[in-house]
């Protein structure tokens, strides 16, 4: 086991005349033995930081620490050393095509400076690991992606790692085979106890196996910490749109049309929090009806987060009051836009339509006191020009 600290990292990268700053002052803990997580939209700069950990990409700035020991200008024997003893899994497998499974993970073995009468025993027990020892003499075009995926993995254990880096290890596999490989990694964590470091854009993957999680957005970590903390109360936009796409449910286009007047609305909240018994207590307290249309339960890891989207109808301020209620009481209050919804919009594109509708009301309702102050201040000047040329 070990343990990952990144402190303030920076990696700038000059291509061209340009300047790209990817990963501006990062700072990091990985916890030994966990499997840390970090997500976010593509060309947040996630690959470039999990790369810095083996120091495949040289931060520009700041120190990378492995169990306490600032390795950050390792060369030589020491990088070698430090990168043996960190794994690295990738989205395109990196198998080399024109040799075999086994010939795939000797080579790692004999990089990694194990004798050769010991290649056969251990490339047997790695391939016994990730279940396909009957697969030593296949060459990769034979295997299907989760197949090579595994080798992958088996390759990357071969020199005992302490540490194993996933860059989007799963993206290029299905829903199924992405569950396999994510099983498998969960158990090659626990029983060879390796601290795992995973980057993903897919929640799926995060609310499965992450202990910790970072979300990662123009090179900044903008929030981090317990997996289910993170994402039961997202705090910022980035982490907040993640979760609604990956909660999100919708509505039919053509059931808007058939729905009554009333406020749309999509409510996230903890699934092991009681929702029933508060709505119908709402309802009743505020004399309104609240319909449940649509709904969603994820696990992160064991722990439930749902999402409803509802429609309250009655009078208008009992509506508000119901409104205030509701949202007073969950993690996440978002009106719909009913005409983005009827003209097709997910229920994310609609919440944010809201959301501009607002800041344009606000706006408007802004625009509209100014000139009316304007118009109040030209006809005090008209009054005072009028009392002037009376006297
Ligand atoms: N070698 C490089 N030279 C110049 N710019 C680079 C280099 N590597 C990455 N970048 C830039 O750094 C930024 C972050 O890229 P990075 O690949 O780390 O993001 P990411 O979050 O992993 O996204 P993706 O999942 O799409 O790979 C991007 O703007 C990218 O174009």
């Amino acid at each position: 086991m070990s343990t990952i600290e990144l402190r303030d990292i920076h990696v700038t990268f000059h291509e061209g005349g340009k300047t790209v700053e990817a990963v501006k002052g990062v700072n990091l803990l990985a916890l030994d033995g966990e499997i840390f997580g970090i997500v976010g939209y593509s060309g947040a700069g996630k690959s470039t930081l999990v790369r810095t950990i083996n120091l495949l990409e040289r931060p520009t700035q700041g120190h990378v620490l492995i169990d306490g020991e600032d390795v950050t200008q390792a060369t030589g024997a020491k990088l070698r050393e430090l990168r043996r003893k960190i794994g690295f899994v990738f989205q395109s497998f990196n198998l080399v095509g024109n040799l075999t499974v086994g010939q795939n993970i000797q080579f790692a073995l004999k990089a990694g400076g194990w004798k050769r009468d010991q290649w056969h025993d251990r490339t047997v027990e790695l391939l016994r690991l990730v279940g396909l020892e009957d697969r030593v003499d296949s060459y990769p075009s034979g295997l299907s992606g989760g197949q090579k995926q595994r080798v992958a993995i088996a390759r990357a254990l071969a020199n005992e790692p302490k540490i194993l880096l996933c860059d989007e290890a799963t993206s290029a596999l299905d829903l199924e085979t992405t569950e396999d490989i994510l099983a498998l990694l969960k158990r090659i964590n626990r029983e060879l106890k390796i601290t795992i470091v995973f980057i993903t854009h897919q929640l799926e993957v995060a609310k499965q196996v992450f202990d910790h999680v970072a979300v990662m957005e123009q090179g900044v970590i903008v929030e981090q910490g317990e997996t289910f903390d993170v994402f039961s109360a997202p705090k910022h936009p980035t982490t907040k749109s993640l979760v609604g796409r990956f909660l999100g449910i919708s509505l039919p286009p053509q059931l808007i049309e058939s729905l009554p007047a009333g406020e749309l609305v999509q409510l996230t909240y903890r699934g092991d929090d009681a929702l029933e018994p508060l709505i119908s207590d709402v309802a009743v307290r505020r004399g309104v009806s609240i319909n449940v249309l649509h709904g969603n339960v994820e696990y992160f890891g064991t722990r439930p987060i749902g999402v409803l989207i509802v429609l309250i109808s009655g009078e208008d301020g009992a509506v508000r009051q119901a409104l205030a209620d509701l949202k007073s009481k969950v993690l996440e209050f978002h009106v719909l836009d009913r005409a983005k919804i009827a003209a097709g919009a997910t229920t994310t594109q609609a919440i944010d339509a809201a959301a501009d509708a607002q800041v344009g009301g606000v706006n408007a309702s802004s625009q509209q006191s100014q000139a009316q102050q304007a118009q109040a201040e030209a006809q005090q000047a008209q009054n005072e020009q009028t009392k002037e040329e009376a006297r």
